[in-house]
């Protein structure tokens, strides 16, 4: 590819990209509906949870230095506390309190010890057990305040929530938190040789880019909107966008190569739609173009299917994350092994279709049979993207490998 030289690399080319997007405005959304959102601001602890000092196990709250010599000590047991329950009784030297898991601690106590380490003492009427174990202070005592503190930084803004978190939130008796808004997403389809999967082909294939790419955007955090299908003219095009108001990122497929057809960056530009990048060195996806008009973010995506799933995974997605508030937004990568042998000219930095599984300790990728760019066959069944570097042209049994996980399938 002799103007390979002349093309973005991937991680610069998403490091512009990037550069151009910015957490949304916040909206308020039930707990239940924030799972994968982000703080937009920071919460802090209106409540001490737990409230109390309370008992990690079914056991004995006992005072750790009568424990400290011989063994075992036999204790009086001065009552039983539940979870839910308060202990009346305060744990004096030489005493213990039953006390069940989550019960708080009674005072005078500063250790559990497990039931299982003490021995009831056998007839005598009086309520003793024999403790056959030392324990030291702390020993299996959850600490009041261990999960927030009255006044306090609970979590920081730009905090992804994740199932725990959204647990913390709850705790403080929250039903809602700020979050940044979930991206508008306008999806185009451009080709004469389109139709929609509920039409008579008549010569035309499906467009199965828009309701794919509609899934991963759903999938990212978006919201998708489809714009339908424009045929391959300047006007056809204009007039589809022309109606992409509103939203914060519009995706096209097709229509940015060199072909004689492939209007999309003329036309972009002739709505206002300043370029930012075209083109980056990586198969499949190159003809990829990026711009923007006030805040809204334009991608052309390569028509190919499989092209416009990789570009958006390894660019698109990123930029759905990072205008829903999170920091860590580039695809994820892992160490694998390569199964088999890879071969390619140097230039393009190539995402090769992988089936990745775990054996022998180590996760050995196995390219997939078909690498085209037209046939969503060869996207179908990949687990990962193998990252074959700009300029290798080959790869051996065995060799390390980059893997980046699709987020694409089942
Ligand atoms: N002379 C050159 N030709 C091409 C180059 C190049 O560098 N020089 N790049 C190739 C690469 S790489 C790609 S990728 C494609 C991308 O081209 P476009 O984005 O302009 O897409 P089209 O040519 O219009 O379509 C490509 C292919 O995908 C099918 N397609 C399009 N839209 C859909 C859809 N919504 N659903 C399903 N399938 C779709 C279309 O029918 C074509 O078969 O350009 C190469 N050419
Ligand atoms: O880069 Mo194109 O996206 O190979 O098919």
């Amino acid at each position: 590819m002799n103007d390979a030289a002349t093309l973005l690399p991937e991680d610069e080319a998403r490091a512009r990209i990037l550069a151009l997007a910015m957490p949304l405005s916040a909206e308020w959304v039930a707990l239940e509906d924030g799972l994968g959102r982000t703080l937009a601001e920071d919460v802090m602890a209106q409540r001490t949870l737990p409230p109390w000092d309370n008992s990690a196990m079914d056991g004995y709250a006992v005072r750790a230095a009568d424990l400290a010599g011989a063994l075992p000590v036999r204790l009086p047991v001065l009552e039983t506390v539940f979870a839910g329950g308060a202990p009346r009784q305060e744990v004096r030297p030489g005493t213990c309190v039953r006390i069940m898991t989550g019960a708080p601690l009674p005072s005078g106590a500063d250790a559990v010890v497990m039931r299982e380490r003490v021995r009831p003492v056998p007839d005598g009427g009086a309520d003793e057990v024999d403790v056959l174990e030392a324990v030291v202070p702390g020993q299996f005592v959850r600490p009041r305040g261990e999960d927030a503190r009255e006044g306090e930084l609970l979590l920081a803004q730009g905090t992804p929530l994740g199932i725990p978190e959204l647990g913390l939130l709850w705790g403080q008796g929250m039903l809602s938190a700020p979050v940044p808004r979930a991206p508008r997403v306008a999806i185009l389809s451009t080709g004469d040789e389109l139709c929609r999967a509920d039409e008579a082909p008549r010569g035309r294939i499906v467009d199965t880019n828009a309701p794919s790419l509609a899934l991963a955007v759903r999938r990212a955090g978006g919201l998708p909107s489809l714009l339908g299908i424009a045929q391959d003219t300047r006007d056809s095009v204009a007039e589809a966008l022309s109606r992409a108001h509103g939203f914060d990122v519009v995706l096209t497929s097709a229509g940015v190569s060199v072909g004689e057809r492939d209007y999309v960056k003329e036309v972009l530009a002739a709505i206002g739609v300043e370029q930012h990048l075209w083109r980056v060195a990586i198969k499949p996806g190159k003809p990829l173009v990026v711009g923007k008009r006030g805040s809204t973010l334009f991608f052309g995506l390569p028509g190919n299917p499989t092209s416009s799933l990789v570009t958006f995974e390894l660019f698109v997605r990123p930029t759905l994350r990072k205008l829903l508030g999170h920091a860590d937004v580039a695809p994820a990568r892992v160490s694998g092994r390569l199964e088999g042998k890879l071969a390619k000219p140097p230039g393009l930095a190539h995402f090769v279709r992988v089936v990745a599984s775990w054996k022998d300790g180590a996760l050995w990728a196995r390219p997939l049979s078909t690498q085209t760019s037209g046939a969503l066959r060869s996207a179908a069944a990949a687990t990962h993207l193998l990252h074959f570097a700009r300029e290798a042209s080959s790869l051996s049994h065995g060799d390390p490998v980059e893997l980046l996980p699709v987020s694409w399938g089942a």
